[in-house]
């Protein structure tokens, strides 16, 4: 299966690999190393160098009780780096952002997925990702990110993940939007217990009713360091296990800090599939 990505396009037939470039000062993992344009072209350098098919480009923290960023500073941050990017490396750009202006610059300056933890529901966000011809990823979040994780609760988790999902569906249909182009996203740690994550790693298959590909992220989050008790410099095994989990049950892209680490598990599971008997008939 082929996703369009702008002018680019992925193989979602063999599991890809979303290396995570944060270009924010607060970046919860690498501590805004990468947020001059030189520190961020290393480590693009490095990710796509060690195997990954997609960068994630994020200007916005959305760290629970992170401060706001201002549309100027998104913009400054997320666009050098993009055009650096289109101009160096043979990689999909993904933009991690939720405001439609940020979509519309960086698409226009080679961006070929929008991946929006808020799943286009700011003002103006549907119609600049259904006008930017990207692809387009949905995730689900309960709540906002100050305070999404107070107290995550569900009547059904699946349930209502799903009728989430399946209503920004709807909604990007109406605007335009062909399913084709869509990747959809349980939003791990985004208004989720522990449990809940794992309910949600451990079920992927309750989330095809829609579809769609599936992005897991959980690198480097708390339901890996909460598990194993854990320092966020710690989670590496963890995240690449969970990140296998995922692939094993069919996740077509994983959103990832550790892309040499996960290529090598990748390539132990394809290797596996390779071999596995075919079923007796
Ligand atoms: N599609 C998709 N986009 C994403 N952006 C992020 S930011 C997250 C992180 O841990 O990187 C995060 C959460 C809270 C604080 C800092 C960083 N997570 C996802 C995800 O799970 N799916």
């Amino acid at each position: 299966m082929k996703l369009k990505c702008g002018s680019r396009t992925l193989d979602l037939s063999q599991p890809q690999i979303m290396g995570i470039l944060n270009v924010t000062p607060d970046s919860f993992s690498d501590g805004g190393r990468h947020c001059d344009l030189e520190g961020a072209m290393a480590q693009a350098r490095r990710m796509v160098e060690e195997g990954a098919s997609i960068l994630d480009v994020g200007g916005e923290s959305t760290r629970p009780g992170a401060a706001e960023v201002s549309l100027a500073q998104e913009l400054d941050r997320t666009l050098p780096v993009i055009e650096q990017i289109r101009a160096e490396l043979d990689v999909v750009i993904s933009i991690d952002t939720s405001k439609a202006e940020v979509m519309r610059q960086a698409v226009a300056a080679g961006a070929g997925i929008i991946n929006d933890v808020r799943a286009l529901q700011a003002p103006g966000a549907l119609e600049a990702a259904a006008q930017s011809g990207a692809a387009i990823c949905l995730m689900h979040m309960q709540g906002q990110p100050r305070t999404m994780q107070q107290a995550p609760t569900y009547e059904n988790l699946f349930l209502e993940i799903n009728r989430f999902l399946q209503s920004r569906v709807q909604a990007c249909r109406e605007a335009g939007i062909v399913a084709s182009r869509l990747i959809l996203d349980p939003g791990l740690g985004f208004g989720k217990t522990l449990q809940h994550n794992f309910q949600l790693l451990a079920n992927l298959d309750q989330l095809r009713e829609h579809g769609l590909p599936l992005l897991i992220g959980l690198s480097r989050k708390s339901m890996i360091g909460n598990l194993l008790e854990r320092s966020i410099d710690q989670r590496m095994v963890g995240s690449v296990t969970g990140a296998l989990l995922a692939i094993q049950q069919g996740a077509e892209i994983v959103r990832v800090h550790d892309v040499a680490q996960t290529r090598d598990a990748v390539r132990v599971w394809q290797a596996t599939q390779a071999q596995r008997s075919t079923p007796l008939l």
